[in-house]
């Protein structure tokens, strides 16, 4: 992130819309699944057609009241779509049906953290709306094709306050967004796919003085083009400003490949979309005995379960923070803990350390993962029960990792366990300060140092197998005379 000059503040807000995971659109039973064949997802209501009448997909409604929820919103027990009136050939009833005065959910607040620094930001509305269609301008030279498959599909569109001062705080709230709606179920997340955008509101003031005029950067589908799209902006500002120059309100469009933002129109006001409530939708009511439902059937959200594998695990904060961060990775590390009975510490320390490093090198998702939970588990019972070392463990690991089998099937294969017998690693030892005697003499000398030597020599000549625990004891008390 780049810093912002002394004597200037950025002010930003953020609307995110984000795709409702449906089946079906919002006002018909059209599919709303990605990658279909342009428009055969297109049906009557879609396209407008004179004489087709919306009917509200009640999970829609469901979903936007999860998220109210999940972000201590109020929940309005009667809200009302209306049309917003705009030209665009994605958009044939000329109006998007979305919500304006009376919104579904308004006055909530997610907490994010960055740099350790705790921050609250408010979530002025969220309300329903539906996706437009998507133009496709490079399909056919000299054309622009029209695929409206993603008309229709639910959206919310969530509008924070504008208490968001920098692009790093602008990041960390977006990202806390996205891990909320994935972990709920209400939307895939799939930022390429365009399931979750973000438009950014920009300006820049002195500190203490009145709002300036915002800018707002349309359709940003990616955590790094937020951070530069407002990192380019709060510059581009601050320089127009001091060279007496005035900033418009406008919408821009950032471009990924120069990481720069262009004006594309002057922005338009509330007032130019002609917004009315929609003759052809009824108010929606939802009532506190269907909030209470919708409450019962949400999961456990990522807050709650990152304060439970603290308490629960007795894990740190960073290792309950990542081990939460992505519901599937929780569940993968729960059923290490339950099916190895190992230390949750140490079911900790797999998961963050080697799963997640293979996995990242590999460039695989946790649900991808070569080694299942069960796997895993099974590694670390081994260690646990002290049939193999943690040394030796790790090299079990990297056979599992190839796809070699479980790990009881490579440590007999390869006679990894571990040698606890004392006779046997006493008898090593004893060969050892035989066939050493200066290294002997020396470290009897007072060079500490050595015994990392003798440690080394005894692993090898037990190739690695000695238990390290009664190695280590075994050989101070020899080395002592
Ligand atoms: N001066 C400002 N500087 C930066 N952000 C601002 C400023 N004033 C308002 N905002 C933010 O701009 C966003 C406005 O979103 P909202 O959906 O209310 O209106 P809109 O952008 O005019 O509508 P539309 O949905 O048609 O784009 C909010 O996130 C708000 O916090
Ligand atoms: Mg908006
Ligand atoms: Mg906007």
């Amino acid at each position: 992130m780049s810093s912002i000059p002394a004597g200037w503040e950025a002010v930003i807000g953020l609307e995110v819309h984000c795709q409702l995971l449906t089946k079906t659109k919002i006002f018909s039973g059209a599919s709303t699944t990605y990658g279909a064949e342009p428009n055969t997802q297109a049906d009557a209501v879609t396209l407008g057609l004179p004489g087709v009448l919306p009917v509200l997909n009640r999970e829609a409604v469901t979903m936007a009241v999860k998220f109210g929820l999940s972000v201590d919103a109020k929940i309005a027990e009667t809200c009302v779509f209306a049309r917003k009136h705009y030209f665009y050939p994605d958009l044939p009833k000329g109006y998007q049906i979305s919500q304006y005065e009376l919104p579904i959910v308004e006055q909530g607040h997610l907490d994010i953290e960055v740099d350790g620094v705790a921050k609250r930001i408010g979530i002025t509305r969220a309300h329903l709306e539906e996706d437009a269609g998507k133009s496709l301008h490079d399909a056919f030279p000299g054309f622009t094709g029209i695929d409206l498959n993603r008309a229709g599909t639910p959206l919310i569109e969530i509008v924070s306050e504008p208490d968001i001062r920098n692009s790093a705080e602008a990041v960390a709230y977006l990202k806390k967004l996205h891990q909320l709606v994935v972990a709920l179920g209400v939307c895939d997340g799939n930022m390429q796919e365009g399931s979750f955008r973000c438009d950014a509101n920009v300006s820049v003031r002195k500190p203490g003085a009145p709002f300036g005029t915002r800018t707002e950067t349309k359709n940003i589908n990616s955590f790094r083009y937020v951070q530069q799209a407002i990192d380019y902006e709060i510059e581009r500002q601050i320089e127009v400003i001091e060279a007496g120059g005035k900033i418009n309100q406008e919408t821009r469009l950032f471009n990924p490949d120069t990481g720069e933002t262009r004006a594309m129109r002057s922005k338009e006001n509330a007032n130019d979309y002609r917004y009315f409530p929609d003759p052809d939708l009824l108010p929606v009511v939802v009532t506190a005995a269907d909030q209470e439902r919708i409450r019962a059937s949400m999961p456990e959200l990522p807050a709650a379960k990152k304060a439970r594998f603290e308490s629960q695990y007795g894990l740190s904060a960073y290792d309950a923070n990542l081990l939460t961060s992505e519901s599937a990775l929780a569940d993968y590390y729960e059923t290490v803990v339950k099916v190895s009975g190992a230390e949750a510490k140490t079911c900790a320390n797999w998961v963050t350390g080697d799963l997640l490093a293979a996995l990242n090198k590999s460039g695989k998702a946790i649900e991808d993962s070569p080694i299942s939970a069960t796997q895993l588990a099974g590694l670390v019972a081994r260690i646990a029960d002290k049939t193999i070392s943690g040394k030796i463990a790790k090299d079990v690991f990297e056979a599992m990792l190839a796809g070699e089998g479980d790990a009881d099937a490579i440590i007999k294969a390869k006679g990894l366990v571990q040698i606890t017998d004392e006779g046997a690693i006493a008898a090593a030892i004893d060969a050892i300060i035989a066939g050493n005697p200066q290294q002997v003499a020396d470290y009897r000398g007072g060079k500490d140092k050595l015994f990392g030597f003798f440690v080394g020599q005894a692993m090898k000549a037990t190739q690695g197998k000695a238990n390290p625990e009664a190695l280590n004891r075994i050989l101070k008390e020899k080395l002592a005379g």
